[in-house]
């Protein structure tokens, strides 16, 4: 397909912070036609009129969540709030449309466990086991073939990517292991909302969630696969006053001598276009992968504590979401995985 026609895409909630972030990375992607990009608020309103920075890169016009528009593509992308790709995705699967979800309706495996953390039933359960967890440093088979990509959470991406080599080689402890995250306020979505206010949120820091977050059943759930047994993991998730970024600082205690955990670390991700294992010593910076769709990880034994910490960063709004899609949407498709994501992080 990949050398064919473009493929014909669909974007529900087009005009959230993931769904623009859709429409900029696919505006440059040469293997796609956007069909159709929903908002209910903003329905007949051009997306440049909303989004000058697209003005001559996306001519559509925002129109409402339609059956018969989303039905005639080939994918489309669910950026809309948890509970809604859920309704609407056993139809779109029977016209044979590829779904990848941006939201969390199809990533954990568990209908008992979601309802519980996301407060309502889920809608189809039938569909949970098929559903592709989209992390392709992990699952790039499966989901070349996925009609259903759920793709990854923001804090579970910089997380999982950042411990993966770790409990793959069963080098650490898998019942304390610590994961604190800081996010910038845009992963909180494009909402008005007290608590986001810049007055608010400015020249302070704080964390939140820290008796429960919903990230947390969807990291266990993946660490618990990379390590082939029962993982304990304390999450406690931060707000920093910046817009994008998502930075991770991990805590995890060796068994025995671990011997080069920077040589497992670059062996691992040797070839992964996402991922880039940093050298030794070195502190990655948010800011380095601001509007790209790179992973930048460290890793350290401070002291010879026998206490690994890893630092792994992303954008929350590309790795940790449209970025991640697109990729997901070019091993699917079969693109080459980085088409239309080569954008090098922003500096300063
Ligand atoms: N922000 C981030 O960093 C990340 C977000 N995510 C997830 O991605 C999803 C989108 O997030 P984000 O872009 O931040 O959200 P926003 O709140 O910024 O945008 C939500 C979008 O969904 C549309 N929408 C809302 N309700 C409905 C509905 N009932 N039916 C159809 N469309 C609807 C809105 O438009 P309108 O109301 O006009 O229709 C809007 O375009 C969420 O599930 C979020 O959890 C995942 C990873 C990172
Ligand atoms: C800073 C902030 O508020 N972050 C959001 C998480 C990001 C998100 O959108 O959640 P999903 O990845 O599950 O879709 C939160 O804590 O609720």
């Amino acid at each position: 397909m990949a050398s064919g026609k473009p493929i014909e895409v669909g974007i529900v909630g087009g005009t959230g912070y993931t769904g623009v972030e859709l429409l900029r990375i696919l505006a440059l992607h040469p293997g796609v036609h956007i069909r159709a990009v929903t908002s209910r608020a903003d329905a007949g309103r051009p997306v440049a009129d909303l989004y000058p920075n697209l003005r001559g890169y996306v001519d559509a016009v925002f129109s409402e969540p339609a059956a018969e528009d989303l039905g005639a593509c080939d994918v489309v992308f669910f950026a809309t709030p948890n509970g809604i790709a859920m309704k609407s995705a056993p139809v779109l699967l029977e016209q044979g449309v590829v779904v990848i979800d941006l939201s969390a309706d199809f990533r954990l495996k568990d209908a008992d466990e979601w309802a519980r953390w996301y407060g309502e039933p889920h809608a189809c359960p039938e569909l949970l086991d098929e559903a592709v967890y989209g992390l392709p440093e992990i699952r790039r088979d499966s989901i070349r073939s996925a009609r259903l990509i759920a793709n990854p959470g923001c804090y579970p991406t910089a997380v999982q990517l950042g411990l993966m080599p770790l409990l793959e080689n069963r080098l650490v402890v898998t019942d304390r292991l610590i994961a604190d995250v800081k996010s910038g306020v845009s992963g909180a979505g494009r909402k008005a909302e007290m608590p986001l206010l810049m007055s608010e949120t400015g020249e302070s820091f704080k964390a939140y969630a820290v008796a429960g977050h919903r990230h947390w059943p969807e990291i266990v759930q993946g660490l618990v696969q990379m390590a082939g047994e029962p993982v304990g993991l304390t999450f406690v998730p931060h707000l920093l006053p910046m817009i994008r970024g998502i930075h991770a600082t991990l805590y995890a205690a060796v068994i025995d001598e671990p011997g080069d955990v920077q040589q497992l670390y670059e062996q691992r991700y040797r070839d992964e276009p996402f991922v880039d294992v940093l050298p030794p010593g070195s502190h990655p910076d948010t800011r380095n992968v601001r509007g790209s769709n790179r992973c930048q990880i460290a890793v350290f034994e401070p002291q010879g504590s026998g206490q690994i910490v890893v630092l792994s960063v992303i954008d929350n709004l590309v790795k940790g979401a449209a970025g991640q899609a697109v990729q997901n949407m070019n091993l699917r498709f079969g693109f080459e995985e980085t088409t239309g994501l080569q954008a090098i992080g922003l500096y300063p």
